[in-house]
């Protein structure tokens, strides 16, 4: 019997979606009129994998939906309304799910994407799954896939530690950012970092057909550059264009289809991935 912890994450994603056409990017884009595309994604947020049961409420909260709000920003786009669906035992203190709903209200107030409605089930252990919907201009979501040979590699800030300095649960979705990003039109892929640069740059390059020479001296960093390359939950832009622009510069976009470079040599990979923990 093949289990998830035989196969990891990717694989069966990479399996399960594979006749699925939409699929591949930080959130799916489809025709919605004649003016926008409609912007559409989901993450789960479960006890003991994304938080610890001694979380503040607010920052379990803030975590949620800003890992959506998040998965907007990588795409240029505009988050509109939220779905939430709420797990919890018996034994859940009520008090604990009223501050995690005063976080989603400040939040609304901050970035306007609306909770208007969800669910609430019995299950073992705390999970909030966050359903989000909004939009962007026509033809204007930006991908993964368009990075180009020559181009400049960007981070938006500080990479590594989101454990540590507790940068995972106070993070900021870069969403002006990702606006400005998107309406200098020179934008070629653009990601938010969770699974850390090393993993998720992979996923630009093998989108886009493309290598990469990543500068470690370039990269910026909270602690190691091993901490920056690989802890993840950074939820910082990454995105690749030919044009200037005032964000850290880490790299450059090669021709060499898939190779990842770091100083010249081949960059190891190694993440955090569900069930191989
Ligand atoms: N269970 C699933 N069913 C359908 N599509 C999925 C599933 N899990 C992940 N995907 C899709 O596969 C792609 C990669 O997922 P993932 O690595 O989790 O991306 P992210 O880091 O942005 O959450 C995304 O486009 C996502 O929508
Ligand atoms: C309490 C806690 N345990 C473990 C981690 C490490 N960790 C958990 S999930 C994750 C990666 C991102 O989560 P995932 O559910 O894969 O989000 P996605 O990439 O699909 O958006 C990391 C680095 C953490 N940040 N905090
Ligand atoms: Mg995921």
């Amino acid at each position: 019997m093949k289990t998830l912890k035989d196969m990891g994450e990717h694989n069966a994603i990479a399996a399960l979606t594979a006749n699925l056409k939409a699929v591949g990017d930080d959130c799916a884009v489809l025709p919605l009129d004649d003016q926008y595309d409609l912007i559409l994604t989901s993450d789960p947020l479960i006890e003991n994998v994304h938080f610890f049961s001694e979380t503040p409420p607010e920052r379990i909260g803030h975590k949620a939906v800003c890992r959506v709000l998040s998965d907007f920003a990588a795409m240029g786009a505009e988050p509109q309304y939220l779905v939430v669906n709420v797990v919890a035992s018996p034994a859940q203190d009520f008090q604990t799910l009223e501050r995690i709903y005063a976080e989603f209200s400040s939040l609304w107030e901050i970035y306007g994407a609306e909770v208007v409605g969800g669910d609430l089930a019995q299950g073992p252990v705390l999970e909030l799954h966050v359903f989000g919907v909004g939009r962007v201009p026509k033809g204007k979501a930006l991908l993964r896939s368009g990075a180009k040979s020559g181009d400049h590699i960007y981070v938006t800030g500080p990479l590594g530690c989101s454990q540590q300095t507790g940068k995972q649960f106070r993070f900021e979705p870069r969403l002006e950012w990702a606006k400005e990003l998107r309406e200098s039109g020179t934008v070629t892929a653009m990601m938010d970092v969770s699974d850390g640069l090393a993993t998720d740059l992979r996923h630009i390059l093998k989108a886009s057909g493309v290598g990469a020479e990543l500068d470690s001296s370039e990269i910026p960093r909270v602690g190691t550059l091993e901490e920056a390359l690989y802890d993840g939950e950074d939820f910082e832009l990454l995105f690749t264009s030919p044009a200037e622009f005032d964000f850290p510069k880490v790299g450059t976009i090669t021709g060499n289809t898939e190779e990842l470079l770091l100083d010249g040599n081949p960059l190891k990979a190694k993440a955090f991935e569900h069930f191989r923990k």
